[in-house]
């Protein structure tokens, strides 16, 4: 088999706490990752002639050599066994800048699909270290289950959340990563809890304060989400969400969204959808495209 499709999930942080800061600038986390069934579709054929790395289409915002997907491949280039080179085709539909992590599931689905299609052979635990390379969030989707997180977000410790509805709202902005974590005012000495508590705890994100003050975007949306329930941020934000038990209640917050907002409902999942459809392909069954 030359090809394969697969999904690239979003995840949710449904808490994240920062404990504290490295040398490095990187700040340590507790977080509980949870996927959740919005994705993008990607799908890698192998060009057996050419040896190069094609994407469709490029992304209009992203150089072609700064995509975490070109980026991904080119990791992995040198582990596979022959010289045939990969044609990506990309349906994007994950927003950029939102905290759900588009980018690095991206990179994941890309290390993953290669893995095979390149006969490279190499563990989930070695393909999780050569993607934290490229961010913070690519073991968790590696990893491929919902997980309580520690160090920048690469300790994993496999953990099975309730999987309940969720709208997932997106406010009109795209927050930067890397401001949120730089801002002074950002709290970073939430004091460390116990792996054993991590599934008992409401927990809280400790970027919301700042991103709230520097993005009047998610506040707006945050003041709005509020008023049905506990609203939360994912990540460094923008996108905010609201757990329920059924999908009929999702269902008539979401058609009450303001049109400016995106919005999905949408199911927490505890293995990622990627390794799902991965697990098909290995046993033959029909995910090529
Ligand atoms: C906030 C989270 O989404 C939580 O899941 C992730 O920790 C962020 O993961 P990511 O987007 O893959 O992040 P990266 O691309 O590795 O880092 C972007 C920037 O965020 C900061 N950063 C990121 C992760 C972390 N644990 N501490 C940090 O201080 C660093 O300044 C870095 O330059
Ligand atoms: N394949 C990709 N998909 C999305 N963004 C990409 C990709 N490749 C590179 N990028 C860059 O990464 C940035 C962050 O994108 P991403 O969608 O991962 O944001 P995010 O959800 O906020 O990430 P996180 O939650 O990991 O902080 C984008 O603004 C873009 O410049």
């Amino acid at each position: 088999m030359n090809s394969i499709a697969l999904p690239s999930p979003a995840k949710l942080n449904l808490f994240l706490h920062i404990t504290g800061r490295r040398t490095d600038g990187y700040h340590e986390l507790q977080t509980l990752f949870q996927f959740i069934d919005v994705c993008d579709d990607m799908c890698f054929s192998i060009k057996e002639n050419d040896s190069s790395i094609s994407l469709e289409p490029e992304f209009a915002s992203v150089p072609f050599a700064d995509n975490l997907i070109v980026k991904a491949a080119n990791l992995l280039k040198p582990f596979r066994q022959n010289l045939a080179g990969v044609h990506i085709k990309i349906n994007k539909q994950l927003p950029m800048g939102g905290g759900i992590g588009g980018g690095s599931s991206n990179a994941a689905t890309t290390l993953l699909a290669l893995n095979q299609l390149w006969s490279c052979h190499l563990s989930l635990q070695e393909l999780a270290e050569l993607g934290k390379h490229l961010g913070a969030d690519v073991p968790i989707f590696v990893f491929g289950h919902s997980a309580y997180a520690e160090g920048i977000g690469e300790k994993l410790t496999k953990v099975e959340p309730e999987t309940p509805f969720y709208l997932l709202l997106k406010p009109n902005c795209e927050v930067p990563t890397g401001q949120i974590f730089t801002d002074k005012y950002l709290t970073r000495d939430t004091p460390a809890i116990r792996i054993s508590h991590a599934l008992k705890l409401e927990g809280h994100n400790d970027c919301l304060e700042v991103v709230r003050r520097l993005y009047s975007e998610v506040d707006e949306a945050f003041f709005w989400l509020q008023q049905f329930g506990d609203a939360k941020l994912t990540g460094t934000g923008a996108c905010l969400f609201l757990a329920f038990d059924s999908i009929d209640e999702a269902n008539r917050v979401r058609a009450a969204v303001p049109d400016k907002w995106q919005a999905w409902v949408c199911r927490g999942c505890n293995t990622s959808p990627t390794h799902n459809a991965l697990n098909q392909w290995i046993t033959h069954q029909h995910t090529e495209c």
